[in-house]
Order: C-alpha cells, then sequence, then structure tokens
C-alpha cells in the first residue's frame, strides 16, 4: 500500500474541474491519486499527486489502483459531459457515465472503500418555467447527459441502502473561471463551453462566437445560466469530504451563485474584461438546452459552512483569461525541467 497522507481517488483528475480539485485537496492535505484516461484531460495538468491511467470500463485496473493507493474516498468526476454531443451519441454516454459509474463503484465498495463525492449537473433538472432550482426540485433531464447523471444518483442511493455507501451528490450549475494563481485553466480540444470559446474569439482563434438560439423565453432570447468560481467549487468538495469522513452520511448539495447570465449577458462581460470586440453571429438552437438554470438553494452554505469567494461574473472571466488557454501555453510557462 502507498499512503504518505490521506489518499483520495480523484477519477477525471486530468480534466478541468478535476485538476483543480487535485490542487486543492494537495494544499488541505490530502494526496489525490488521479485515474484518468485521457479521453478529455491532459497528462501536463497532473501535477499535484500521483497519476494511474486507466478508464472507468476497466475494473481489473480499478482493483488495481484501489488496492494500490487503499483511499479514504473518492472524488468522482471523470465522465463525457457535453450536452449536445450526448444527443448525437446517446450510447456514449450512457456506456461511460453510467456503465463507467458501476464499476467505479463496485470496485470501491469491494475494496470497503465507501464514501464517495459526486460530480451531478443541474442539466439533470429541465425546464421549469423559470423556477429557482434546488435540492428538492424534480428531476426531468431534457438530454442524455443529465439522464446518465441521474440515473447515476439513483444508482448510488441503491448501494446507499444495500452496500453501506455514502454519497455527496453535488449538482454543479456552469463552472468557469480557472485557477487565481494561473497555475491551471481549462481546456479542451475541441472546445464547446461558452466562456472559453468566447475568449477564444477575443484572441482572435475564431471569428465570432455562434450564438445557439435567440428565441427563448427569456428576455433577451438566449439562455441563461447560472456561473460558479472553479476554486469556490472544489474548495465545497473538501467541505463534502470532510462532511463523509465525519460520518455525516449521504447528502446532495447545489452548488451555484443564485445568479442568471443569459448568453448575450456573457458576451458583454467578456467585452468589458477583454476589451475586445467579441463579434458574434445567430444559429438555431442547440438540442437538449434548457432555457434557464439558476441555483435557488443556500444548503451547501448552511449546512457544509462552504463561503464562496469568487462569485462575480467579470472575476470567473478574468481568471480565466489570465490563466494559460491551452495546454500549448501551459507547457510553455511550465519551469524548466
Ligand atoms: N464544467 C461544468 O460546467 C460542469 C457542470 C456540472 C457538472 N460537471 C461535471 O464535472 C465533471 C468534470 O467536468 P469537467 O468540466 O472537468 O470535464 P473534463 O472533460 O475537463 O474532465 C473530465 C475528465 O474525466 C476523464 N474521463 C472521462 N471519461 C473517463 C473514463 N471513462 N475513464 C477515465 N477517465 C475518464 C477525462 O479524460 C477528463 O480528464 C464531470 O463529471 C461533469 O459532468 C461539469
Ligand atoms: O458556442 C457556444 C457554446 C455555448 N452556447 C450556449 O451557452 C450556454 C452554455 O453552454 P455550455 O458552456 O456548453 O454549457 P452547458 O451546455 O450549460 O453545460 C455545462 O454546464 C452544465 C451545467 O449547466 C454541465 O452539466 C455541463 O457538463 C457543462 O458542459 C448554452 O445555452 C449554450 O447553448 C452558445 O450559444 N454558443
Amino acid at each position: 500500500m502507498e499512503r504518505t497522507g490521506r489518499n483520495v481517488l480523484v477519477t477525471g483528475g486530468a480534466g478541468y474541474i478535476g485538476s483543480h480539485a487535485c490542487k486543492t485537496l494537495a494544499a488541505a492535505g490530502y494526496v489525490p491519486v488521479t485515474f484518468d484516461s485521457l479521453v478529455t484531460g491532459w497528462q501536463e495538468a497532473v501535477r499535484f499527486g500521483p497519476f494511474e491511467p486507466g478508464d472507468l470500463s476497466d475494473r481489473a485496473r480499478l482493483d488495481e489502483v484501489f488496492a494500490r493507493w487503499q483511499p479514504v474516498a473518492v472524488m468522482h468526476f471523470a465522465a463525457l459531459s457535453q450536452v449536445g454531443e450526448s444527443m448525437s451519441q446517446p450510447g456514449r454516454y450512457w456506456r461511460a457515465n453510467v456503465l463507467g459509474t458501476l464499476n467505479l463503484i463496485e470496485a470501491a465498495v469491494a475494496a470497503g472503500c465507501r464514501d464517495i463525492v459526486f460530480s451531478s449537473t443541474c442539466a439533470t433538472y429541465g425546464d421549469h418555467d423559470g423556477l429557482l432550482l434546488d435540492e428538492d426540485t424534480p428531476q426531468r433531464p431534457l438530454n442524455a447527459y443529465g439522464a446518465s447523471k441521474r440515473a447515476i444518483e439513483d444508482m448510488l442511493r441503491d448501494f446507499g441502502a444495500s452496500h453501506g455507501v455514502n454519497a455527496v451528490i453535488f449538482r454543479y450549475f456552469n463552472v468557469a473561471g480557472a485557477d487565481p494563481d494561473g497555475e491551471i485553466g481549462e481546456w479542451h480540444r475541441p472546445e464547446t463551453h461558452l466562456i472559453p470559446i468566447i475568449l477564444e474569439v477575443a484572441t482572435g482563434q475564431r471569428a465570432a462566437l455562434t450564438i445557439f438560439g435567440e428565441d427563448y423565453a427569456t428576455p433577451d432570447g438566449t439562455c441563461i445560466r447560472d456561473y460558479i468560481h472553479v476554486s469556490d467549487l472544489v474548495d465545497a468538495h473538501v467541505l463534502g469530504l470532510r462532511w463523509l469522513e465525519d460520518g455525516r452520511g449521504s447528502r446532495v448539495f447545489c452548488l451555484g451563485s443564485g445568479h442568471g447570465f443569459s448568453v448575450r449577458e456573457v458576451v458583454e462581460e467578456a467585452r468589458r474584461v477583454t476589451g475586445h470586440a467579441i463579434p458574434v453571429a445567430a444559429a438555431p438552437r442547440r438540442a437538449g438546452d434548457a432555457a434557464r438554470l439558476v441555483c435557488g438553494s443556500r444548503r451547501a452554505v448552511e449546512e457544509l459552512g462552504w463561503q464562496p469567494q469568487r462569485t462575480d461574473l467579470a472575476s470567473m472571466i478574468a481568471d480565466a483569461w489570465r490563466s494559460p488557454r491551452g495546454v500549448e501555453e501551459f507547457r510553455l510557462r511550465l519551469p524548466a525541467g
């Protein structure tokens, strides 16, 4: 067994949110052991603990990694997570997310590791006529990605009843920004997320932002989302981990800022922050998009003692703007040797 502190198995630790979580876990005294297939992540982003390459579909590999590190808990970020893609390739989403997580839970249980922090999403809710969303809002996903995450939530509840699995389920709203120290950032190839794409337009890597739908029932016709800073989000994860270590049991928490911004408002804010024009072009709706997803819950603040620090959209965009915005730029910024 390799154990230098309290080992936490971080699936998806080479991805955007997972790499930020590894940095915060290491700072909090844990050893974040990244398990990642690199399907959408980057080995360069694994900087804060050991790397165990592997895919969630490979049960034998999972067993090996649990035996080697004997983690006290799992933080489960690994997933396919694009709303639009999930509508054209639902099989990939059900297989990778649902079957992959089933393997992970069974491997964890077999290894005697019963505490799991899980990345769920507000994409499990679907449209609710403009209502603010909280932990009790019915989940009626509009896309295969959200449906796969809802299924995993159900799976965790079933394994809780049968095998004593304790799950802190975080339903994130739209995660944005980057490590304020500028060490790591958000890089996807191809990029599909709104703010990184807007920043690619600002730097001239793309000609214009394509706005998917301007005929939604929102004030300016574009979709509204609630943006949460990735650093605040991962802080909540450490609190969630402690909640489980304290034996407080399974619980669902929404993580959002409580403020909704339309696509057009995000573009306006990015124009202010970057000083660039950011041209836009209209396009039809993207399949699977809800009109409005905004958090109305304070449970994480009240029960976990979560205190988000970077809640304004401008600081999220500014941190993303300053961060390495691509693996090539990140490689250039790495210290020599
Ligand atoms: N970004 C957001 O706004 C947001 C919002 C809500 C929920 N989430 C959830 O947070 C988690 C992390 O999202 P992200 O934005 O960092 O995505 P990401 O694509 O940057 O990271 C996902 C990581 O998981 C790895 N991975 C994927 N499938 C795997 C598999 N089968 N086996 C091993 N590794 C695998 C990828 O290589 C990648 O490193 C996901 O579960 C996502 O659904 C994200
Ligand atoms: O080029 C683009 C990209 C996005 N959008 C719109 O911008 C909004 C935000 O899109 P995106 O950044 O792709 O985020 P979501 O589709 O909302 O999904 C993110 O946020 C979800 C929670 O809401 C998570 O579960 C997902 O994993 C994560 O990808 C949506 O209305 C999109 O239609 C555009 O108009 N043009």
